[in-house]
């Protein structure tokens, strides 16, 4: 146990830390100071250092050289004064709170405990010659993280390093001061985590760095996948352990990689804003985050609305009276697949052959080469020609086509006309133009109708290098109508196919169609493989498809993979099968983790959500007590005044953020409308970029990662969740608290609350 004497000497060493910050900090303002000058008068003299002399070419190349060796001097100025910004911003960082963690490890051998003291991130003496702060993410801090007194090893680049940790301290400063100081025993639990957890929900999410746990540890240090794979319950951090670790391997490969080569799929906007704070607080650059559905519309690039996943989510949900609901869900269980894949090669293959429809090359409504010349012209090249590259064949033979088109085009008389309609500066800068590229030419009428059909023409190129004269929806809608793939097709194929070619016909792609389009597309046109990406992470992994999974795959071939996800939170019950959290024996050459313990919920709430969960996975609660979840009955007539009540309720017991978690967006906007009159609430639906504080009413999949104080979820009956199907999306919504759960029922309780053991909730 930490004495007062202790508490004294460590705020004195802290007050230390800050005078050592606050001198570092003026030094490097006082150079920042110099330098910003520096800047300032180079940029003003840039000119009068600068010999300039134009008369000979050898006084050309010396003046070249002279403004070169200057702006190099600008620039260095300006990055070192860039450098010494990011210093100071991390020295204001570190004064605020210098640091989390103190360890006392003697190194096998030696005699004395070295004293470690960790934060995040890493600050030297004013000498630079000792550590006052380990940045987190050195070696020797993981001990921190793994390791409670007693042995303990850590590894670097060259060795396993073993010793005894003497002490293991845990403070929280706050404006540098100790507000709290811990000592952990090999017994005593995480106090620091405990107060973390404790806490109200925020609208953004925090950084865990103080607290990781052994798990996560390994999960953020993991430098040997290719693959890693983790399988995390509800609450148990993954989200957290996926930022970690990208602040992680931008320390570990500062010098190779940058924000721009590592990208994070999230499930929605919400979520990327939710999360974004992260990583700027551990002094990060934040990376690329997108979500599937924006990569997937980046990629086609073509006037077609896709639907979202949360659009055919909702019709899985409320669509059952449409006679074709039940063929809609076998087309989604059959495109999900990785035999659709083949499928789709297979129909590639024929295409070689014959098929692949093109588009008229026109100019002013008429057709200058037609679809029929193009298709002659690709099917006569060599077959053994790949698609993409015999497409890279036509657009250089189309663009040569097009130069001799331009060539007639020329003379004729709306050219003319053209010409008259430009105004004097275009005139005369078409006229010097050309003059330079081709003194030949002396004509001026002749120049300016050349630079007239060029213009005109310049969009057609373009258009041209874009491969825009392929039709590949028509090419892909044929495969639909004309063509039948062979092996097992599901029984409704005929229905299927019409279906899909009919939205395919108003250029809509269904969200299962989404991404075997853009599969084909790149096996049509070649792919844009981003081989910039070095490391993928991808939350909610659940939810993706084993067709989404090997596009990816195909995408990014290079790329190590980090997958995150919770296959009890699988609410696209289509995708599950083959998904790679699924421990299966196909996904080669990977590393599994599996988290079982969940932080977020209090015991009483996770002791209730796990006898309903879907899976056989352990869940085990961290204990932070709480009240038990409550189950209220209320009539059909007093339902809105019980749901007011009971925010008001969770309110009053200091929650501040509580959100209706609905089934779907329709009854969510119900609910909403019912509410609104009585108390201050948001709605959110996909278009909803960030929340603050307060009562929201929101459907499951978009409350997907986050959480809250308090989750209400408003029919908890068994008319909204029975079916099997349903589980998983009452588990999400109900593991979304953090401190309160009241289920609000009217009638019969679903199913899933009568799994619960009867001692685990109230009823009211
Ligand atoms: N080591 C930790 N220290 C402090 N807080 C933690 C730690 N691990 C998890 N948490 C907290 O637990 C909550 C859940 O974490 P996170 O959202 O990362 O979990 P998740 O596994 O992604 O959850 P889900 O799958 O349910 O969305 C967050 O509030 C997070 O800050």
């Amino acid at each position: 146990m930490a004495t007062n004497r202790d508490r004294e000497d460590e705020q004195k060493r802290v007050n230390y830390v800050i005078e050592e910050i606050n001198q570092k900090a003026e030094d490097l303002y006082s150079k920042s100071k110099g330098l910003k000058e520096d800047v300032i008068h180079l940029r003003k003299t840039f000119w009068e250092d600068v010999t300039v002399n134009l008369d000979e070419p050898d006084d050309v190349i010396e003046t070249q050289a002279s403004i070169k060796q200057q702006a190099e001097l600008l620039t260095e100025r300006e990055q070192s004064h860039g450098k010494i910004d990011e210093q100071l911003k991390t020295l204001k960082r570190l004064k605020d709170s210098p640091y989390f963690g103190r360890i006392d490890f003697i190194e096998s051998g030696e005699q004395d405990a070295e004293q470690l003291y960790i934060g995040i991130s890493s600050l030297m003496d004013r000498d630079e010659e000792n550590f006052l702060v380990y940045d987190w993410r050195a070696p020797i801090s993981s001990l921190y993280y793994d390791y409670s007194p007693g042995k303990a090893a850590y590894e670097t680049a060259e060795e396993t390093v073993t010793g005894e940790i003497s002490l293991k301290r845990q403070f929280i400063i706050r404006q540098g001061l100790i507000k709290g100081m811990f000592d952990t025993g090999i017994t005593i639990g995480d106090e620091l985590l405990q107060q973390a957890l404790g806490n109200n929900a925020s609208s953004t999410m925090k950084s865990i760095v103080a607290t990781i746990q052994k798990e996560q540890n390994k999960i953020i240090r993991n430098e040997r996948s290719n693959l890693l794979i983790v399988q995390g319950v509800a609450g148990s951090g993954k989200t957290s352990a996926a930022l970690q670790r990208i602040a992680y391997l931008m320390y570990r490969y500062r010098e190779e990689l940058n924000p721009e080569n590592v990208v994070m799929f999230s499930p929605n906007p919400l979520f990327s804003s939710y999360i974004s704070n992260v990583l700027p607080e551990l002094g990060e650059a934040n990376v690329r985050q997108t979500t599937f559905l924006n990569y997937l519309r980046d990629a086609i690039s073509e006037k077609i609305t896709i639907e979202s996943p949360f659009e055919q989510m909702e019709y899985v949900l409320t669509g059952k009276a449409d006679a074709n609901y039940s063929a809609r869900m076998e087309s989604m269980d059959y495109k999900s697949s990785v035999d659709f894949m083949q499928v789709l090669d297979n129909y590639i293959v024929e295409l070689e052959d014959e098929g692949i429809r093109f588009k008229n090359i026109t100019f002013q409504d008429r057709i200058l080469i037609s679809k029929e010349a193009i298709s002659k012209y690709f099917y006569s090249l060599d077959p053994a020609i790949s698609i993409p590259n015999k497409m890279e064949h036509v657009s250089k033979w189309l663009l040569k086509e097009l130069r001799i088109h331009q060539e007639e085009e020329k003379e004729k008389d709306w050219v003319m006309e053209q010409v008259e309609l430009l105004d004097k500066e275009d005139y005369l800068q078409a006229y010097y133009q050309d003059q330079d590229q081709d003194e030949d030419i002396t004509m001026e009428e002749d120049i300016l109708r050349k630079e007239i059909v060029k213009r005109f023409f310049a969009r057609i190129k373009k258009q041209v290098k874009q491969y825009k004269f392929v039709n590949v929806l028509a090419t892909f809608y044929k495969m639909y109508t004309d063509w039948h793939p062979v092996g097992s097709v599901p029984a409704n194929w005929k229905l299927i196919s019409n279906l899909t070619a009919e939205s395919l016909s108003k250029r809509y792609l269904t969200w299962e169609d989404a991404t075997p389009y853009v599969y084909f597309r790149g096996r049509i046109l070649g792919d844009n493989s981003d081989r910039s990406v070095r490391h993928l992470f991808i939350d909610e992994a659940q939810d993706y498809s084993a067709f989404q999974y090997a596009f990816l795959k195909h995408i990014f071939p290079y790329t190590r993979m980090t997958l995150l996800g919770d296959i009890n939170q699988a609410i696209y019950t289509q995708v599950t099968k083959e998904n790679p959290l699924v421990p299966q024996k196909e996904v080669r050459n990977y590393e599994r983790i599996t988290l079982t313990k969940s932080y977020r919920s209090t015991k009483q709430i996770v002791e209730f959500t796990s006898d309903f969960a879907p899976g056989e996975e352990l869940i085990e609660p961290f204990e932070r007590e709480g009240s038990l979840p409550k189950v209220v009955q209320a009539d059909h007539s007093e339902i809105t005044s019980m749901l007011v009540h009971q925010v008001e309720k969770t309110q009053e017991k200091g929650n501040e953020t509580i959100a209706i978690i609905c089934k779907t967006l329709k009854e969510t906007e119900e609910i909403y409308n019912a509410i609104k009159e009585n108390i201050s609430v948001t709605m959110i639906d996909e278009e909803t970029y960030s929340f603050q504080k307060g009562i929201l009413v929101l459907p499951t999949y978009l409350a997907k990662g986050i959480e809250f104080d308090g989750v209400i979820i408003p029919n908890a009956s068994d008319q909204f969740y029975r079916a099997e199907s349903d589980r998983t999306l009452f588990y999400t919504a109900c593991t979304r608290a953090m401190h309160e759960l009241i289920l609000i029922v009217e009638g019969e309780p679903s199913p899933f609350i009568g799994e619960v053991d009867e001692n685990k909730y109230e009823v009211q």
